[in-house]
């Protein structure tokens, strides 16, 4: 597999297509983080991989990221680490396109902050939270094409921080809520979950006239989902609703208004008929009146106002507050209709978001101060103090939809677009501002790192005569769409971010404009800017849903009736677009008062599935998440920085004069120290002040090639130190172990009465004697047996049935005895008999100071064995019968029978002489042999 970068600023091939073969070759090894400089980037898995539990949360608690492979966690560990280390608010910025797996990375940061933060309140607030999520979801997220659990706003999730770093509340902002869902659909889509929950409570259906989802104009024709399971969310919302505090009365007016959706979109208008006296013949009248009546009856309205103000407008006439009724033709009785379906919807769901964050902030949390990350002034010119003790910190998390390019974009395009160049802006401004503080700080000679400013494309959007405000100007004009292009090519034709048109265009394109955005260029169809812009709700639809006498239905409207000043003439609301770039104003704000860290997530296939990666569709990603820029500006500066202790552990294994031991000269001089590994990898005719500079306290460095060539000499120095430092640590654990074998042994051959050789009781136990755990004949022999862990080898003496000595060699695991031969030379195992331990019935020892020891099986063979090792043999086989809850039975005795073969028994005694005779191992009689033993220096006071 072709090599891979963990952090793309090290990338060779600095292109898109570098960029996505290092994903795809990352993502082929399920490793679906990277990172580009500190922002993470995540492909969606579409399945299940085991790197979300107690574990990992517990490996990436207290480690920076470059110490462990990208991860969610290690975003979520640096923002809680910089939260406690500097109090200073943290955001998280989750971006990509929709089902690219921004929500879930939400709530895998969420679960690591809840698990690190302690405290009292944390739990209370956490399930809070957590509760809260099924409310917003039910309301908030759909069905789509993309993805079955598809939020459909944009949400600035805070949590609050105490001054002892425990969660004391939080805070949920949302935008660009997808109204326009509540009356349309695309095939295979749905309308918000909540219009489908509601049909699987019996009672509320019944109470409030709803038959079945089918039979609803503003439920598409796909009514169920497998993955979604409605009664359950159903029962989850209204849970959540409970625990927020919402009463069952209020409960029951919301679903009022749900259902009150669901019925005025089944209402339905013809021309007005000629004999009715009170129609004109360009007005238009209602089809069937069952749907009105119900509908009036869910708002608690008035039904005839009701009808009156779906098919008639208010017009201002000339004068101040002078007013006159004017019919509405059919298409514009189905704009009304919708209007009020959609402003309603609007309206609940900002309700239902007001109604959590005031359950999740604490009310003491509301007007105290926010710590700022630079102590800006905020704007009434007041600095913050930043030591105050009741103050509080935040981290955020921001989940939004990412850029959009689509065969036909539109103003809701335009705004989720600028809102990522303003995200875009913040991460250039912040992260040069950053690179160049620290220059400062570390005195380092720099200069001004070129980038692509896409500052001038903001303004092209938001300024005085940027296109936001042409669009406004056209709108309150009550031009239409065409005058509104016309404005902007006026306008803006000049703008270097705007594309000219070409020579000769389509008819299609003459509708429309093209901005050089920073993620590609994007072409906006002008059709249906104004409308949505304007997003009308005739007047007399607002001054019907204030007589309602639905008290929630009233709160819904209570901002329209402060517009109209208590007269039932509302003025116009503010546009969209005024209203979008006050929100996102507001939203960056707070970022700039934060430390922010990115997380750019991608969507590998369409069809949701793992194991598929399709070039074409994250190629498009890439553009738009701004993948390559991002590398761009990481590596215009130094594309390494790491301070001298982490540069020197990392790479002494590169040099002789730093591993294993630091030279002299370098002790207490780190500075040196890291001078040393780098000179060593770079040629000598280079300059080398244009590769690597010395700061106060790290190095940095500035072509990824040099990383290249520490790595490559890391990586060849790595697999010996790595075994090195494996083998210690074995024997470190197996010395350990051997010494409570040895205690225990004492213990037992003290209560046989069986004398100790000096020389064996004072020997260290080492276990694996031949080193067979490193051994890959002996991994050969034991992969056949399906078997591991060595807990002895050694060499050993058999004693065979015609009573000679031969050599053989011993193996234990936990599981098998192994009797082999094994030739060191030709590296040649050869194995005789493999028993299990299982199998093992009693060890006989004769009570002298000799190293013979016989095992007895229940098969029947016996093992007569001569070993130095004996008494660590024996007490590695207690070990392992008192592990599997055994008593391995011990006998000494200076005789005793035992099976040569399996067909013959014989005696064997134990003799003590002053010198040993020519066959220690004597034939004494038929079926009796004698062993003969010198006594050897005892070891007393066992
Ligand atoms: N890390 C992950 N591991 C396993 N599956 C994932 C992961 N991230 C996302 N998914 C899968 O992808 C689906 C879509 O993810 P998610 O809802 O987070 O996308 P999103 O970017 O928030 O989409 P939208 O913008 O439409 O709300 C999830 O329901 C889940 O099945």
């Amino acid at each position: 597999m072709a090599r891979t970068v963990e952090n793309m600023i090290m990338l060779e091939d600095v292109s898109e297509r570098g960029i996505l073969n290092n994903l795809k070759n990352m993502y082929r090894k399920d490793s679906i983080y990277t990172f580009i400089g500190e922002v993470l980037i995540s492909v969606n898995p579409f399945k299940q991989l085991n790197i979300y539990n107690e574990q990992k949360l517990r490996q990436y608690r207290s480690h920076y990221p470059f110490e462990l492979p990208p991860h969610v966690y290690s975003i979520a560990e640096s923002a809680y680490r910089n939260l406690i280390s500097e109090r200073t608010s943290q955001s998280i910025i989750i971006s990509g396109e929709s089902g690219a797996g921004k929500t879930e990375a939400a709530k895998q940061i969420m679960n690591y902050i809840a698990a690190v933060s302690g405290g009292p309140t944390e739990d209370k607030v956490k399930t809070q939270i957590l509760k809260s999520n099924p409310l917003l979801e039910a309301f908030g997220n759909a069905k789509t094409v993309r993805n079955n659990n598809s939020s459909r706003f944009g949400k600035y999730m805070e949590i609050f921080f105490s001054d002892l770093n425990q969660i004391i509340g939080g805070q949920i902002m949302q935008f660009l809520l997808e109204k326009s869902r509540v009356v349309s659909q695309s095939q295979g889509e749905r309308n918000f979950h909540i219009f489908y929950q509601i049909f699987t409570d019996d009672e509320i259906a019944k109470k409030l006239s709803l038959t079945k989802p089918e039979h609803y104009k503003y439920l598409s024709n796909t009514y169920s989902v497998d993955t979604i399971d409605d009664k359950l969310g159903f029962r989850e919302t209204k849970e959540a609703l409970d625990y927020i505090g919402v009463s069952k009365e209020t409960q029951m007016q919301i679903w009022e208004v749900v259902a009150a959706i669901l019925h005025l979109g089944n209402i339905e208008f013809s021309h007005s008929e000629k004999g009715d006296k009170t129609a004109r013949k360009d007005g238009s009248q209602i089809v069937d009146r069952t749907p009105l009546k119900l509908c009036a009856k869910c708002l608690h309205v008035d039904e005839g106002m009701l009808e009156t103000a779906l098919t008639t407008k208010t017009v201002e006439a000339g004068g101040r507050n002078s007013t006159y009724i004017s019919p509405l033709s059919v298409e514009g009785a189905y704009f009304a209709r919708d209007a009020l379906a959609k402003g309603l919807y609007r309206r609940l769901f900002d309700w239902i978001v007001k109604s959590v964050n005031e359950s999740i902030t604490l009310p003491s949390l509301i007007n105290r101060r926010l710590s700022t990350m630079n102590g800006k002034a905020p704007k009434n010119g007041k600095k913050e103090e930043s030591s105050k003790p009741n103050e509080y910190v935040t981290i955020g998390i921001l989940d939004i939809y990412g850029f959009e390019i689509f065969q036909t974009n539109s103003l809701e395009q335009l705004t989720i677009n600028y809102i990522n160049e303003r995200l875009q802006q913040m991460f250039i401004e912040l992260t040069l501002k950053e690179e160049q503080e620290e220059y400062v700080r570390e005195g380092i000679k720099w200069e001004k790192v070129p980038y692509n400013d896409n500052k001038p494309c903001v303004e092209l959007i938001d300024s005085k005569l940027g296109i936001f405000n042409l669009l406004n100007e056209t709108s309150l004009l009550s031009k239409g769409d065409d005058d509104f292009l016309r404005t902007v090519k006026t306008n803006t034709s000049k703008h270097p971010f705007m594309v000219p048109d070409d020579k000769v265009i389509s008819k299609e394109q003459e509708k429309c404009f093209k901005i050089k955005h920073y993620a590609g260029i994007v072409e906006y169809h002008s059709a249906g800017f104004v409308e949505k812009n304007l997003d009308t709700l005739f007047q007399n639809l607002v001054a019907l849903a204030l007589t309602s006498k639905s008290t929630l239905l009233t709160q819904l409207f209570s901002n329209d009736k402060i517009m109209t000043g208590g007269n039932n003439v509302a003025t116009k609301p503010p546009m969209i677009c005024t209203q979008f770039k006050k929100q996102v104003d507001h939203l960056m704000a707070k970022l700039y008062a934060c430390k922010p860290h990115y997380i750019r997530c991608i969507k590998p296939n369409d069809r949701k599935i793992g194991n598929c990666f399709e070039d074409d569709m994250v190629t498009h990603q890439i553009r738009c998440l701004g993948l390559l820029e991002n590398v761009l500006v990481k590596r215009a500066g130094f594309v390494y920085r790491h301070k001298f202790d982490f540069f020197i552990h990392h790479y002494k294994v590169t040099t002789k004069e730093t591993y294993p031991f630091l030279a002299a000269q370098f002790h207490n001089n780190q500075v040196e120290a890291s001078k040393h590994i780098i000179l060593n990898v770079l040629k000598s005719n280079t300059d080398h002040s244009k590769m690597f500079q010395i700061g106060k306290t790290k190095i940095f460095i500035k072509h990824p090639e040099t990383i290249f060539s520490l790595e490559e000499l890391r990586e060849r120095a790595c697999p010996d130190v790595a075994t090195k430092i494996q083998r210690v640590f074995r024997r470190f654990i197996a010395k350990k172990k051997a010494e409570e074998n040895k205690r225990e042994i004492n213990t037992i051959f003290k209560k046989f009465q069986k004398k100790r050789r000096r020389v064996s009781y004072n020997r260290i136990y080492q276990g694996d004697y031949l080193n067979f755990a490193f051994n890959s004949e002996m991994s050969k022999v034991l992969a056949k047996e399906n078997d591991s862990n060595i807990v002895y080898s050694g060499y050993v003496k058999k004693v065979n049935n015609r009573n000679k000595v031969q050599d053989r060699t011993l193996v234990m695991t936990h599981k098998n005895i192994y009797n082999l031969d094994w030739n060191e030379k030709k590296k040649k195992i050869k194995v005789k008999r493999v028993l299990p331990i299982s199998d093992l019935a009693a060890v006989k020892v004769s009570p002298f100071t000799d190293g013979y020891f016989i095992l007895f099986f229940n098969s029947r063979y016996c093992y007569f064995f001569d070993s130095d090792d004996a008494s660590e043999i024996i007490s590695i086989l207690i070990r392992l019968f008192k592990q599997s809850k055994r008593e391995l039975s011990i006998e000494v005795s200076k005789q005793f029978d035992y099976k040569p073969t399996l067909k013959e028994t014989r005696t064997v005694k134990f003799a003590e002489v002053s010198s040993l005779p020519k066959n220690p191992i004597d034939k004494s009689g038929k079926n009796e042999i004698t062993v003969f033993v010198v006594p050897q220096a005892e070891q007393k006071n066992l």
